[in-house]
């Protein structure tokens, strides 16, 4: 990691970025990890990890948590049969906890379908020498993206892609038993934040369900709004 660069000015300019995010818990943890970085002198490398957490994995989990937002309020009956489930699971009184994640199936189902709309692009890697790839020459030097999207929405491997059915990912015969959408990317640059990441989010999806029914808000006519949905192409969501 080229930490070199980092300066006192770059952490504060995290920080400022943390305060605009604040709230979450990632957010408050990464942030108390970089002030803590921030008073011992000269831990460059330590500021520049922290920043490294910061910078890849906060708009990540934001951006998957502002999907999981928009899904329920367009698939109430998703919410729906996520709820009955935590319900089923944990009783009355109390909130779930890792040690619940086997015993909730949909719960999982909908962290993977949320996921498999969130991370288009892999990050940009440099091709160290020439290379064949499918009768493909991949010259030295070359820029190479993994287009996580093409898999994600390839209706070879996912039964009507851009439809969000939480229930292709349930195993078979009642489920789609499709697999896993590999937004974390693959091989020796895979994510090293995807245990942290998926497990933040694992924990806020199943909290916010347990807690509260997401519903479309109402306007003054009464009606309730619809939003609409319009994703950029940025490099994620
Ligand atoms: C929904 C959550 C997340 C998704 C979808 C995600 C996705 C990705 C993807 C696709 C890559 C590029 C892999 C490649 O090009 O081969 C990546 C790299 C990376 N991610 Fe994540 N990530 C997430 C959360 C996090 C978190 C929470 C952290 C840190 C705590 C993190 C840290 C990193 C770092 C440092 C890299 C660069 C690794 C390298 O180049 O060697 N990510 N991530």
């Amino acid at each position: 990691m080229a930490c070199s660069a980092l300066d006192s000015g770059t952490v504060h300019h995290w920080l400022k970025i943390c305060e605009q995010r604040a709230g979450t818990a990632e957010s408050s943890f990464v942030r108390s990890h970089i002030e803590a970085m921030s008073e011992e002198e000269n831990n460059v490398e330590g500021q520049g990890s922290a920043a490294m957490l910061h910078a890849a994995g906060t708009d990540t989990i934001w951006v998957t948590l502002t999907i999981f937002i928009l899904a329920m309020v367009l698939h109430p009956e998703c919410q729906r049969r996520a709820q009955e489930e935590l319900d089923a699971v944990l009783g009355a009184g109390r909130l779930p906890e890792f040690r619940d994640r086997p015993s909730l199936p949909y719960v999982e189902a909908i962290l993977q379908e949320t996921l498999r709309q969130a991370a288009p692009l892999g990050l940009p890697h440099v091709s160290l020498e020439d290379d064949m790839y499918n009768g493909m020459l991949i010259t030295k030097g070359s820029i190479v993206i993994a287009n996580i999207r093409s898999i994600t929405l390839d209706e070879n491997i996912y039964h009507k892609p851009t439809e969000f059915i939480p229930e292709r990912f349930l195993p078979q015969p009642t489920g789609g038993g499709e697999p896993a959408p590999p937004v974390y990317g693959c091989g020796q640059r895979i994510c090293p934040g995807r245990h942290f990441g998926d497990n933040s989010i694992w924990i806020a999806i199943a909290t916010i369900l347990a807690a509260v029914t997401i519903t479309k808000a109402v306007g003054q006519d009464g009606e309730e709004i619809t939003p609409e949905v319009r994703f950029k192409s940025t490099l994620l969501k």
